[in-house]
């Protein structure tokens, strides 16, 4: 399979918006998306339901139109070069691509067809894909027996027939149990070394956006509101020190004492107070003299590193592990029912 050699960014928005209209109401499901994403990156979406994840590696992927902007993929543009963004890509979706009733084994030499190859390459690239994603146990059992974790390492196998360039997977580990997860996790990391194809993920799932993403782009009601390395957005917040008092009136001298630390944020609240600043950790020795010498010594003292929760309720003033645990999926039925299909139709 050759593919035209592209050099610039794997993938550009501009302005990429979707609007979604039904009689009553429209959703604004992605507002205006300016992206630049380079060859070989490995990228995470993170966001809560219905931030627009989902709805944007649609648009990327062509499944379906950008109301206004442009976005090229590989350097193809996904409205006016679609069959070329088809050819560049891997798409994993939500649903499961694989047929319930055919053999894991078949279906990724059906797929490799599809794509263009012959039986024999299929056939090839089929038993490398087997090797590589650990399905020697049940590549030959029907695809409707296979469990959860295995079964989404065939979806992902079917994502990767055609050795694309760009591979999207849209939520990849949702459902699986921690086991699996990290399995997973560890699965793309080694392929995304090994490929060094660009992988752009979606996920709400904190720890592992934290864990596998070199970058990670925090998604909110369709908009952007951070970008970068999970290292940098969560240091850029600075640790929390809380310290806890003897009572109210100490927690309150201690608050004014602290509000002097240089580039510092204090929160006090009843007999304890939150220290936000830069390296924590390393200037508590000093901060407990300090109060000590002022004669409010603390009673409890924590250093925490921020989170990526941390820094989503920072940016939003909402925790996204309270989003996820207070909003069911949004996603409509009619986006879950299209990915299924979706997911075969791209890599048709
Ligand atoms: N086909 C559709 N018709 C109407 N509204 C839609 C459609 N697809 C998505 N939406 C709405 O667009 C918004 C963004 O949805 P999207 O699925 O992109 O979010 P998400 O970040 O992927 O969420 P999740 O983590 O739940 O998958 C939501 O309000 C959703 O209900």
């Amino acid at each position: 399979m050759t593919h035209t050699t592209h050099t610039g960014p794997a993938i550009v928005t501009r302005g990429l918006t979707r609007h979604f209209t039904s009689r009553k109401h429209t959703v604004e499901a992605v507002q205006g998306l300016d992206l630049e994403i380079g060859q070989g990156e490995l990228v995470a979406f993170l966001g809560p339901n219905g931030a627009g994840k989902s709805t944007t590696l649609r648009m990327l992927t062509t499944l379906i139109p950008p109301t206004s902007g442009t976005a090229t993929v590989a350097g193809h543009d996904v409205v006016g070069g679609q069959r070329d963004v088809r050819r560049a890509i891997g798409f994993v979706g939500q649903g499961n691509g694989a047929g319930h009733r055919q053999l894991g084994r078949d279906e990724l030499v059906s797929q490799g067809r599809a794509h263009g190859l012959s039986r024999a390459d299929a056939q090839r690239r089929a038993a490398e894909l087997v090797e590589d994603l650990d399905l020697g146990a049940v590549a030959d059992r029907k695809v409707s027996t296979l469990s959860g974790g295995q079964r989404r390492r065939l979806d992902i196998a079917m994502g990767l027939v055609h050795l694309p360039r760009v591979l999207f997977l849209d939520e990849p580990s949702t459902g699986l149990d921690p086991q699996n997860r990290a399995n997973l996790q560890g699965l793309v990391q080694r392929l995304h070394a090994e490929s060094g194809s660009t992988v752009v993920l979606t996920t709400h799932y904190l720890e592992e956006a934290d864990a596998l993403a070199g970058r990670v782009i925090v998604v909110d009601h369709g908009r952007v509101i951070a970008d970068d390395t999970a290292d940098r957005l969560k240091s850029g917040l600075g640790d929390l020190v809380r310290l806890g008092f003897a009572d109210p009136a100490a927690a309150a001298r201690a608050a004014t004492r602290l509000s002097r630390v240089p580039e510092s944020r204090v929160e006090a609240g009843g007999t304890s107070v939150d220290l936000r600043v830069r390296d924590g950790s390393a200037m508590v020795g000093e901060l407990l003299a300090d109060l000590g010498a002022d004669g409010v010594p603390p009673t409890r003292v924590e250093v925490a590193r921020p989170t990526l929760d941390d820094v989503f309720l920072d940016l939003t003033g909402r925790s996204l592990r309270e989003t996820q645990s207070t909003h069911p999926s949004s996603t409509s039925t009619d986006a879950d029912a299209l990915s299924a299909t979706d997911a075969s139709e791209v890599a048709a």
